[in-house]
């Protein structure tokens, strides 16, 4: 009889993706330690028609946006055959995935991919981010997803990673690609 064989990732011969979106830095900021230690390809997702500066009106974009389903068309174009795994980070936004990033699900067939999540919000959590990326990414392996606080934009906190969060994200974010194989 056949032994299963544990299920190990090959490092060097998976070609890797870390996609992320960020307004205000602090997903940016992750992307770049994931990226750091995992290796592949960063890629900022950038909009055909970008969001409004101004907080409130993004708010208000974003609120549209996800009442209505609409789609916004992306500037960034990824050739996801060229991955095996794609570290998907974004922030929290209105308690749910944002816009752009259910475009690029939408855009993009995954199947067969391994997809890995990573956030930052306000401390009000992920939401309904992780389950909207399971529903729109049905043929993807979804690993364990990593999220931390980030800035507070509505109190006027915006950059938060840096000094000891940073220190504190960056041990957190080390402990859990260990926990979900991805770094010895
Ligand atoms: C339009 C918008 C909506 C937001 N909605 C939420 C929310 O529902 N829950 C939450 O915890 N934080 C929310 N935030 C705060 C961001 O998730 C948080 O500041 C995050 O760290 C920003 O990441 P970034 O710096 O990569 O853009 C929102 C921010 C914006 C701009």
């Amino acid at each position: 009889q056949v032994e299963p064989q544990p299920q190990t990732v090959e490092q060097t011969s998976s070609k890797i993706l870390v996609l992320y979106l960020s307004r205000t830095n602090n997903t940016k900021t992750l992307a770049e330690f994931i990226h750091k230690n995992v290796g592949g390809d960063l890629v900022a997702l950038e909009l055909q028609n970008p969001y409004p500066q101004n907080y409130q009106a993004i708010v208000a974009q974003v609120a549209q946006e996800n009442e209505s389903g609409y789609l916004p068309a992306l500037a960034t174009k990824v050739d996801v055959n060229k991955y095996d795994i794609i570290y998907f980070g974004f922030p929290t936004w209105g308690m749910q995935l944002p816009p752009p990033m259910k475009s690029f699900l939408k855009n993009n067939d995954l199947s067969g991919k391994t997809l890995i999540p990573f956030n930052s919000n306000a401390g009000y959590g992920i939401g309904s981010t992780f389950e909207t990326i399971k529903s729109l990414a049905p043929k993807s392996k979804i690993l364990e997803g990593f999220s931390t606080k980030g800035g507070i934009e509505r109190d006027g906190i915006l950059f938060v990673m840096e000094g000891d969060k940073l220190k504190q994200s960056q041990t957190e974010i080390t402990t859990w690609l260990k926990k979900i194989g991805q770094l010895k």
